[in-house]
Formats: C-alpha cells, sequence, structure tokens
C-alpha cells in the first residue's frame, strides 16, 4: 500500500484545562476521502486545525504529506488547500480580485476565469466580495482553496448554506478532485454528503473516535430496520416470531419497528405473519441502516453511557 498521505497517532489536544481531543488515530490513503463527523464540540475542528499546521497538539504525532504540518509549514503550506468554517477575506474586493490576489499566493496555480467558472461564479466576478451570498461566498472559499491544484484539501463544512443545487455542485468538483488523485478531509454535519463522498468515515464524540472506517464498515454496525404503523387491536405477545429486536417504545407510539441482522429472514416473516392475519401493513419499510443511524447509535450509547 501506498504511504499515508495522512497519518495522525495519539493526537491530543488542550485549551487550557479543558482536553477537547483525548487521544485519536487515523490514516488518510492517496486519493481518498475522509469524512470527520461527530457531535457539536466533538473535536473535529481543532483536529483538522491541528492538520492544517494552525494548531500545535499537546501529545500524540502528526505527518501531512511525510511531514509535521506545524514545524514544515512552509513545505506543506503549498502542497493544501483549506477552507475553513469561517472565510476571513477582505470584503471590498470584487471576486476576481479576491482570486487573483489569491493566487499569486499558490505555487501551481489555476486560471482566474478557469476557477470562478468550476463554482458557477463568472457572473459575479466584478461583484464585491461583502456583497455575495452566503453560498456564494462557500463556493469562492471553495474556488480559492482549490486554485493551487492542492495534493490535500481540508475542507470544513464546506456545504453549509448552500442550496441543493450548488451542493450537488460541491460534490461534482468534489469527485472530479478526487478522480485528479486529490486527497481531501471533510467535516460536515450532512450525513447523506459523507454517505455520498466519503471512503472512510470516523465519527467523533466528546474528543474520542467512537466509530471508524470504510463507509460499509460503518453501515454494517447497526442492525437493519423494518418498520410499519402498530396495526389495530395487535398486542405485544401477538407479533410476529422474528429474530429481531421490537422496539417497545416506538410500539407505545404506534409504531412496530424491528432491528434486525436477519433482514431478509425477519422481513418474510413479517408479511407471512401480515397475510395469515389478513392485516394490512401501513407505511411500510424495510432497510439497511444508515448513517444516520449509526451516527444517532453513537451520540444515544454516549448519552446513556453518561
Ligand atoms: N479557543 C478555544 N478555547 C477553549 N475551548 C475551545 C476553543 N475552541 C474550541 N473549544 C472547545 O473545544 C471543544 C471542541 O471544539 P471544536 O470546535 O473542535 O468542535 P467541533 O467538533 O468542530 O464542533 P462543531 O461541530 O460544533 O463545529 C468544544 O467543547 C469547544 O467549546
Amino acid at each position: 500500500m501506498n504511504e499515508p498521505v495522512i497519518d495522525v497517532v495519539g493526537l491530543r489536544c488542550r485549551y487550557g484545562g479543558f482536553e477537547a481531543v483525548r487521544g485519536i488515530d487515523f490514516v488518510v490513503q492517496p486519493g481518498e476521502l475522509f469524512a470527520l463527523l461527530g457531535t457539536n464540540g466533538a473535536g473535529k475542528t481543532t483536529t483538522m486545525e491541528v492538520l492544517e499546521g494552525l494548531r500545535t497538539p499537546s501529545a500524540g504525532s502528526v505527518r501531512v504529506l511525510g511531514l509535521d504540518p506545524a514545524a514544515d509549514r512552509a513545505r506543506v503550506r503549498p502542497r493544501t488547500g483549506v477552507m475553513l468554517q469561517e472565510s476571513g477575506f477582505p470584503g471590498d474586493l470584487t471576486v476576481r480580485e479576491a482570486v487573483t490576489l489569491w493566487r499569486g499566493l499558490t505555487s501551481r496555480p489555476s486560471q482566474v476565469d478557469e476557477s470562478l467558472a468550476m463554482v458557477d461564479l463568472s457572473h459575479r466576478r466584478d461583484v464585491r466580495v461583502k456583497a455575495l451570498s452566503g453560498g456564494e461566498r462557500r463556493r469562492l472559499d471553495l474556488a480559492l482553496a482549490t486554485l493551487g491544484r492542492p495534493d490535500v484539501l481540508f475542507l470544513d463544512e464546506p456545504t453549509t448554506g448552500l442550496d441543493p443545487e450548488s451542493r450537488a455542485r460541491t460534490w461534482r468538483i468534489l469527485r472530479d478532485l478526487l478522480a485528479h488523485g486529490t486527497s481531501i478531509v471533510l467535516t460536515t454535519h450532512y450525513l447523506e454528503e459523507a454517505e455520498n463522498l466519503a471512503h472512510r468515515i470516523a465519527i467523533m464524540h466528546e474528543g474520542r473516535i467512537e466509530v471508524s472506517g470504510s463507509l460499509v464498515d460503518v453501515l454494517e454496525r447497526e442492525a437493519s430496520r423494518i418498520c410499519f404503523t402498530r396495526p389495530d387491536g395487535v398486542a405485544f405477545p401477538g407479533l410476529p416470531g422474528v429474530a429481531g429486536r421490537i422496539d417497545p417504545d416506538a410500539f407505545r407510539k404506534g409504531r412496530i419497528e424491528i432491528r434486525t441482522r436477519v433482514l431478509q429472514d425477519d422481513l418474510a416473516v413479517v408479511l407471512r405473519w401480515a397475510s395469515d392475519h389478513g392485516i394490512q401493513l401501513g407505511r411500510l419499510r424495510a432497510h439497511h441502516a444508515s448513517l444516520a443511524d449509526v451516527f444517532h447509535g453513537v451520540s444515544h450509547h454516549a448519552a446513556v453511557a453518561a
């Protein structure tokens, strides 16, 4: 296997007496998109800042492109692109001036017009940055982050505030960058974004990685679901004899929700049971766990354990 582009071992970060990141490990391979997900305040941005060389860890080792991102910042920075949660670009410049200025700071700059066209801002090139909408501003941030054709791209919530069309366009741009060999680390609160783009995922909670692995591995952690409206007159003991667990909370709220590792077998049992009893199953759904189910599992287990 190739050398990882990012290698994090035992990373810890403190803000005074508070430890925001509590010993995390992960690697990012070349050409892969790694999604760092987590609850609010989990430590994602802090971790990103360390990867970007903007923050020194209190313990652990971090290598980006084989180098220390803080100590070797002068060598790492030209090969990376960064999109922070809040861009600090001067609002009085026009869009074209902002891109031209930024272009002068990169070692392998793309063309200004090409960059603006990529994010669909060509028609806004003479507008001042401060007059852009929130979504347009986010798209300008992406153009700036990718201007130097980076080997590694750090994106902190790149599609927050974007409408569905702009989000889909951003996804297309990211897929294109991946196809050309760029590695990407992304934080997002949009789980479908990670589900659509990520090769591997880590879910953080209170400074620790609770779940990590390939998208398939992560999704397989949670049981599949069979759900339908509770039929009139059906009591708990009268339910079908499935291998999975029937959720008593959902039952009280008028739904049958079965969590199962044998989706096909249990679905067959439910359908046979309904047919034998002449029951119509309202709002029937049978599906594998989504990333949202895994995420809720992490925050729920953490809350129960606390
Ligand atoms: N400069 C700071 N000083 C003190 N505490 C901080 C500072 N920055 C962040 N924290 C705390 O560290 C923890 C992790 O913050 P961080 O911004 O890394 O989380 P996050 O996962 O990016 O959160 P969110 O999803 O809400 O953006 C939080 O409890 C936050 O309040």
